[in-house]
């Protein structure tokens, strides 16, 4: 994408910051991210090998190949040396130190063929790193063909990375590809040979995959595979043996294979001619090049995305036996182990004994070409394969959940991060199908819904579904109603986010024949991710941020980090204080407030709407107030919320709000354009992509020239800039361009600009010393009734009714007794023993503003005269 930046708001010292890599050193929950190790913790883990263990790459005879080659090479050399000019003893010499310097990463025994400047990628023998050229005339092609097979490390606009993994494989052969054609494909595209190493290495893993199958029949699951040996090896397997059931009846549509009881055959279900609706064609030929020409169709139709239906083809005979349901997620995980990874399917136009669904797009509704694509790697065999589509925030993946219900046609559980989404999830649903109110439900903790009929859809949270305290007696109807059916379709939304435990629970209690996950980011500050593969199924599609942006679907965006330098009395606190009033003390500085007043007024004034997003409330609602904006946070009662989310959209002297972080997700805001983060949560690589998505889809993208713009404030010099570098790693890697703004232009000049003294920047200072530890922390956005305080802004500054009678809502904060004696300007203050301990001490740290020396000596002898009174009460 283009990368110049904002002209009037950057300065003349900018520079773009270098990417650092290896950094998931964040441990479980949410997206992996709790309590974060500091940056130069001794346990921060190191990137591993990209091929895990019991992979063929026998590095040994690599090595002694190469080094026997770099032997040859020399004594050819020093046979001539004598006959060769000085100037070419020179180049030689300097050949060998630089293969000295790339040691094994010396390649030059991979010759080059001979039109390699037409082939756009090169491939490391070593690790399956595809390097490819993004600037080649078939590198789109090429692209198709790789995200199919490989996983996208990074794709900025010139050079994208790749890598080959078991679990890119494994989705290659779900989605239809077969071994051969992997082979022949990367031998095409690749300027070398591909190394025997990655040929072996793509052989081993595939010939497995693709082999067994799980399926849900009369609500008993079943592995099914056509090769019988596969499951006898299968059944070999304690954990898979202990976990068969074996029929006391035989269904009469099946025989038992000799010697094997409770093995079944059956015949293979019919394929082929389904067609997704919002599209004409059978899901064979609509699928791989995204709607484009197939310039060089003949390398691509045999393999990206058509189904080849000779996979499995060579017995026309299902064999089948049947697993206890409790079990399920036990046998999933050891077929993984035993690299025969169970492909989901689910052949629903055969099955009879689901009652069907009427729903289906409206005429209007029309999908755009990557929906089609992804859907079609979904259904490409005529039957729903379970998976995971990644898609750009924006980009759409509410409509392709809808479509692939609407393919379906079973009855559908849809399953959502909040209860805003669920409502979101039901309203999408009614705006793009023919669904009616009667057929959807939704069950979450305020509304339990049943469908009408037969067959409908029950949009719920995880939570709801996953709960495993007491319930309340509806609950425990609704939770019957959905445990004792068969789902055809299980929707699973921001799937990365939830918890291995969360969706363990979720696949034990619900049937479904078919899951679909969607997420924008497959991310996890931790290494669960692979989780999702054998719980959910492989990534089916992932399409490029950068392409979306530059068809138009979704906004082109500047990115750019603003450093904002500490002021001395800020750092200095900053220097002597705990973790978390750290934190507070950066999102604090008086210069950060100031930068983001500029770009506030600047975006203003050329007409954009802006988002401001803090996860920490404290620093949320000082900003908002000091600039008299509106804002809304965990406490903002939902009629408030709308009120200020109205006001908005249409309102054109509200054009800028403050979110925390409830509005990272499910917030659809497309008249904001540009976006201001003050502060945030540690190092979350999906936090600043689902921001940065809250602007993707910006109403206004497809005008002329059009850049929505993505501000990170940073405080200079602290731990905020390790988070910042460690944030935009992903959004880096989809090819966004950060750029560091270090003097805004005309900042000193504002007009009004706040805390522009000294005086002002201690008084802050000292209001945000005596905020609570709590206020300093990032998690707590549910404040209680009484931090919630919206109206007070609403009205004062634009003149909207006030959201409780025009009376502000009391505060609750812990601070000093200078504060109690009004001060402070608090109504109310709790006190605290320990914290009146810990601030006595402090009053030993000399040079000390005077200011502060006054506070300290007057908080001594308050504990005195504290300590005085209490001793005369007690006697
Ligand atoms: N085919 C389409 N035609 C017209 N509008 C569409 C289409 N697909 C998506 N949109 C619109 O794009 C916007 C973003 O869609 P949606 O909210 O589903 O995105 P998302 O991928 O779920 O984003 P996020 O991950 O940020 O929640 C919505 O306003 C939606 O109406």
């Amino acid at each position: 994408m283009a990368t110049k930046r904002p002209s009037a708001v950057t300065g003349p010292s900018t520079s773009k910051r270098a990417r650092t890599d290896g950094d998931d050193d964040y441990i479980d929950v949410d997206d992996g991210l709790q309590e974060p190790l500091m940056p130069d913790s001794p346990g921060s883990p190191v990137e591993t090998s990209l091929i895990p263990k019991g992979a063929t790459i026998n590095f040994t005879a690599l090595r002694r190949r190469l080094a026997d080659e770099r032997d040859a090479a020399e004594r050819s050399n020093d046979k001539g040396i004598n006959n060769l000019s000085s100037l070419e003893v020179h180049r030689r010499q300097q050949d060998r130190l630089i293969s000295h310097i790339f040691m094994d990463h010396d390649f030059s025994w991979l010759h080059l063929k001979n039109d390699h400047a037409s082939r756009p990628l090169w491939i490391s023998p070593n690790d399956g790193h595809i390097i490819l050229e993004g600037f080649s005339p078939i590198a789109e092609q090429a692209q198709d063909f790789l995200v199919a097979i490989s996983e996208p490390d990074s794709r900025p606009a010139f050079i994208h990375e790749y890598k080959l993994t078991p679990y890119s494989l494994y989705a290659a052969v779900s989605v239809g590809l077969q071994t051969e054609d992997i082979i022949e494909v990367l031998n095409r595209l690749s300027k070398v040979p591909v190394p025997d190493t990655i040929v072996s290495f793509i052989r081993e893993r595939t010939t497995s995959y693709g082999k067994v199958k799980l399926v849900l029949k009369h609500n008993k699951y079943f592995i099914e595979s056509t090769h019988p040996d596969t499951l006898q090896f299968l059944l070999k397997d304690q954990v898979i043996r202990e976990a068969r059931v074996i029929p006391t009846q035989v269904a009469p549509e099946t025989t038992t294979i000799t010697g094997m009881a409770g093995l079944t055959i059956s015949k293979a279900p019919v394929k082929g001619g389904l067609v997704i609706p919002g599209t004409s064609k059978p899901t064979g030929e609509t699928a791989g090049l995204d709607g484009r020409k197939q310039t060089d169709a003949d390398l691509f139709t045999s393999v990206v995305g058509v189904d080849n239906d000779e996979i499995d083809e060579d017995d026309d005979n299902v064999h089948a036996f049947e697993i206890d349901d409790s079990k399920i997620d036990a046998v999933k995980k050891r077929c993984n182990e035993l690299e025969y990874p169970m492909l989901e399917e689910y052949d629903f136009r055969n099955d009879t004994i689901n009652p069907n669904l009427d729903i289906d797009l409206k005429p209007s509704t029309v999908i755009r070409p990557y929906q089609e694509t992804s859907l079609s790697k979904m259904f490409g065999n005529g039957r729903a394969r379970s998976g995971i589509i990644v898609l750009p925030c924006g980009a759409g993946k509410t409509l392709v959940g809808i479509t692939a219900a609407c393919t379906i046609k079973k009855s559908c559980l849809v399953l959502c991060t909040s209860s805003v989404s669920v409502m979101q999830w039901k309203q999408q649903f009614m705006m793009w199908s023919n669904i009616t109110e009667k057929q959807i439900a939704v069950f979450t903790s305020d509304q339990k819904e049943k469908f009408a009929g037969e067959s409908g859809i029950v949009v719920s949270t995880y939570t709801m579904v996953a709960n495993t305290q007491v319930r309340s007696h509806e609950s425990k109807k609704m939770m019957e109603f959905l445990e004792s059916r068969e789902w055809g379709f299980i929707l699973l939304d921001e799937v990365h986010v939830v918890p291995a435990t969360v969706f363990r629970r979720v696949v034990t209690k619900i049937k479904a024949h078919s899951k679909l996950g969607l997420t924008a980011t497959l991310v996890r500050e931790d290494d669960k991710i692979s989780d999702l593969n054998y719980m959910i199924g492989p990534k089916l599609y992932e399409a490029n941020w950068m392409d979306l942006a530059a068809k138009g679907h979704i906004a082109n965006v500047q990115c750019a980090e603003v450093w904002c330098p500490m002021t001395p009395e800020f750092y200095r606190e900053y220097l002597r204080e705990k973790t978390r009033k750290r934190m507070l003390l950066y999102c604090m500085n008086p210069k950060k407030i100031q930068a983001c007043q500029f770009l506030i007024r600047y975006h203003e004034d050329r007409g954009d709407k802006i988002i401001v997003f803090s996860d920490n409330v404290f620093a949320l609602e000082h900003y908002a107030r000091k600039l008299g904006k509106l804002y809304i946070h965990g406490a903002t009662s939902q009629v408030e919320r709308m009120r200020v989310l109205d006001h908005f959209r249409s309102n054109p002297k509200v054009n800028t709000i403050f979110l925390s972080k409830v509005g990272d997700t499910s917030i659809d805001l497309p008249e904001a354009t540009c976006l201001i983060q003050i502060s945030s949560h540690f190092g979350s690589r999906r936090q600043e992509a689902q921001r940065l998505g809250r602007i993707l889809r910006a109403k206004r993208r497809n005008d002329e020239g059009f850049n929505a713009f993505f501000y990170s404030l940073v405080s200079k010099d602290t731990q905020e800039m390790y988070y910042s570098t460690k944030r935009q790693k992903f959004l880096i890697d989809q090819g966004y361009a950060f750029k560091i703004i270090t003097h805004l232009d005309g900042l000193d000049t504002l007009p009004d600009l706040v805390y522009r003294t000294r005086d002002e920047q201690i008084e802050l200072i000292s209001s945000v010393l005596l905020a609570s530890e709590s206020d300093a922390d990032l998690g707590s956005d549910v404040r209680g009734a009484e931090g919630d305080l919206d109206g007070t802004v609403t009205s004062k500054n634009f003149g909207l009714p006030p959201s409780r009678g025009g009376m502000p809502a009391a505060k609750r904060t812990t601070g000093s007794l200078t504060a109690l004696s009004g001060a402070q300007h608090m109504s109310y203050v709790e006190q605290n023993k320990s914290a009146n301990k810990k601030l006595a001490k402090e009053t030993i740290a000399a040079n000390r503003h005077k200011l502060f020396a006054k506070r300290d000596k007057e908080r001594v002898q308050a504990k005195k005269d504290a300590q005085k009174a209490a001793t005369a009460g007690g006697s």
